[in-house]
C-alpha cells in the first residue's frame, strides 16, 4: 500500500503461513519513537539492536527500520490533530512487527490512551511482560533472584477498555435511567447517582480463553512449573471470577488437566518434558503480598488487564524498577506484535538523555527472539549483564547503588547504549 508519510525502506515483509512466522533476512520493521523520554531512549536503543544483529550475523541479516508515527510526533508530521494515524495501523497490519516508545495519556480529560488504542485496533490480546533479575541490579528486596515471572496481561478487555462516561453527561443520565427502570436493585447500589461517572467492565470467555491459552503455551514451551490466574473474583464475580473459572475450564478442555486434591487447583504433564504444570489461582490483593513474601512460588501469571497493569510495575520494582521492564503486545494467531517497555514517558526526564533505555532494549531483545534471531537476542542479554557487572549504570540504578554504599559509574542514556555495544565486541 502507498503511505502518505511513512517511508518504506528497501527490505522484505515478515509474513505468517499456517500460524508460523516467516522472517526474511532484511525484515521491514516499524518503530514509533514515542513521547517524553521516548526519543532519548530510541536514539540509545536502535544502535544496540543493530549492533547485536550485525555481530550475530555478520551483515547477512539486517533490520530495515521504517519510522511510523503516533502521539506528539504524528501531530507534527501530519500537520493536523492526529494522535494515531490510520496508516500507522495499516503499516503494522501489513508488516506485522513493530516496536514503540511510550506515548502520553492525559489524566482525567483529553484523548484516550493511544497505547490502549493500538492494542485494541490490532487485537494484540496478550501483553507479555517478563520480570527477571540481572545480577548486580540494585533492588529493594533481599532476594531479587527469586523473582522470575512472566506476566500475561489480557490487553483488550476489562475496565481498561475505556468504556466510560463522565458524570452529568446525557450518556450517563441515559444509562442511569435505563438502570433505574430495568435494574432497580443495581441502581439502588449507586451511592451518589447524580454525580457518578460510570464505567463498564467487559470480560469474556473468548478473551479469557485466548489469553490463558497463550500463558499455558508459554509455560509448556519454556518448561515452567505453574500458571497462576490472578483475579479479584470474590468481589467481581461475573468478570474477574469468570476469568478464573474460564481459565480452569480451558486448562481442562484443551490441556486435559485434572483437579489437584479436590480442586480448584489443577495439574497436567507438560507434553514436551513430561514435568507437571500446576494451574492455580490467587486473589489479586493477596497476590501482591505473595510476590514479596514468596516470589519463588510464582512463574507464569495470567490476569485481566487492570490487574496486569498494577502487577507489572509492582513486580518490576522488585528487580530494579521500570527502567528494566520490557514487554510485548501480541496476537499469536495473526502474528502481529508490537514490542514496548512497561514504563511511560517519564516527562520530567524528557530530553535530558538520562533515563534507563534497558526496558526498550530488552523489548527489542524480545522482538529478536520472536523473529527467531536468538543469537542476536542472547548478545543483548550478555551485554546488559556485563555492563551492569561493571557497575556502569543510569541514574535509576546509580542512586540505589550509591545508597547501598556500592561503587558505580553514572552513565547517560546514550552512554549506556554505547557501553552495551562495546560489551558485545
Ligand atoms: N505504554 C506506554 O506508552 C505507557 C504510557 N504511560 C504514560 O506515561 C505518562 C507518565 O506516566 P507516569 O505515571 O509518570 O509513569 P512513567 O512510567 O512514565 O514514570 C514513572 C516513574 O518511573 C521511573 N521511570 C520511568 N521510565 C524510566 C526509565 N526509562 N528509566 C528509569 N526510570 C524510569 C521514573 O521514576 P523516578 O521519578 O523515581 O526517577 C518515573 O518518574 C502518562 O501519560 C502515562 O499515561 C504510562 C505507562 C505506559
Ligand atoms: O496507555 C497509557 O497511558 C498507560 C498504559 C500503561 O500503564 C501500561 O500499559 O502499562
Ligand atoms: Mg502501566
Amino acid at each position: 500500500m502507498a503511505y502518505k508519510h511513512i517511508q518504506v525502506p528497501q527490505g522484505e515483509k515478515i509474513s505468517v503461513e499456517n500460524g508460523k512466522l516467516h522472517v526474511p533476512e532484511h525484515p521491514i520493521i516499524g518503530f514509533i519513537e514515542g513521547d517524553g523520554t521516548g526519543p532519548d531512549i530510541w536514539r540509545a536503543s536502535q544502535p544496540v539492536l543493530d549492533a547485536a544483529v550485525e555481530k550475530a550475523y555478520g551483515g547477512k541479516r539486517k533490520i530495515a527500520w521504517a519510522e511510523i508515527y503516533a502521539g506528539d510526533k504524528a501531530n507534527a508530521v501530519y500537520g493536523e490533530v492526529v494522535w494515531l494515524p490510520e496508516e500507522t495501523l495499516e503499516f503494522i497490519r501489513e508488516y506485522l512487527v513493530a516496536i514503540k516508545g511510550p506515548l502520553t495519556t492525559p489524566v482525567g480529560g483529553g484523548i484516550r490512551s493511544i497505547n490502549v488504542a493500538l492494542r485494541q485496533e490490532l487485537d494484540l490480546y496478550a501483553c507479555v511482560r517478563p520480570v527477571q533479575w540481572f545480577e548486580g541490579v540494585p533492588s529493594p528486596v533481599r532476594h531479587p533472584e527469586l523473582v522470575n515471572m512472566v506476566i500475561f496481561r489480557e490487553n483488550t478487555e476489562d475496565i481498561y477498555a475505556g468504556i466510560e462516561w463522565a458524570a452529568g453527561t446525557p450518556e450517563v443520565k441515559q444509562l442511569l435511567e435505563f438502570l433505574r427502570s430495568s435494574f432497580p436493585k443495581a441502581y439502588g447500589k449507586i451511592r451518589f447517582p447524580e454525580t457518578a461517572g460510570i464505567g463498564i467492565k467487559p470480560i469474556s470467555q473468548e478473551g479469557t480463553y485466548r489469553l490463558v491459552e497463550a500463558a499455558i503455551d508459554y509455560a509448556i514451551a519454556n518448561d515452567l512449573p505453574s500458571v497462576t490466574l490472578v483475579h479479584k473474583g470474590n468481589i467481581m464475580k461475573f468478570t474477574e471470577g469468570a476469568f478464573r473459572d474460564w481459565g480452569y475450564q480451558l486448562a481442562k478442555e484443551k490441556y486435559g488437566s485434572s483437579d489437584l486434591e479436590g480442586g480448584p487447583w489443577q495439574t497436567f504433564n507438560n507434553p514436551k518434558t513430561g514435568k507437571p504444570i500446576v494451574i492455580k489461582d490467587m486473589i489479586a490483593d493477596n497476590f501482591l503480598q505473595q510476590i514479596l513474601l514468596r516470589p519463588a512460588e510464582y512463574s507464569v501469571i495470567a490476569t485481566p488487564n487492570l490487574n496486569g497493569d498494577y502487577i507489572s510495575d509492582a513486580l518490576a520494582a522488585q528487580v530494579g524498577g521500570i527502567g528494566i521492564a520490557p514487554g510485548s503486545n501480541v496476537n499469536y494467531y495473526t502474528g502481529h506484535a508490537v514490542f514496548e517497555a512497561t514504563h511511560g514517558t517519564a516527562p520530567k526526564y524528557a530530553g535530558k538523555d538520562q533515563v534507563n533505555p534497558s526496558s526498550v532494549i530488552l523489548s527489542g531483545e524480545m522482538m529478536l527472539r520472536y523473529l527467531g534471531w536468538t543469537e542476536a537476542a542472547d548478545l543483548i542479554l550478555h551485554a546488559i549483564s556485563k555492563t551492569i557487572a561493571q557497575g556502569r549504570v543510569t541514574y535509576d540504578f546509580h542512586r540505589l547503588m550509591v545508597a547501598e554504599g556500592r561503587a558505580a559509574t553514572l552513565l547517560k542514556c546514550s552512554q549506556f547504549g554505547q557501553a552495551l555495544v562495546e560489551n558485545m565486541q
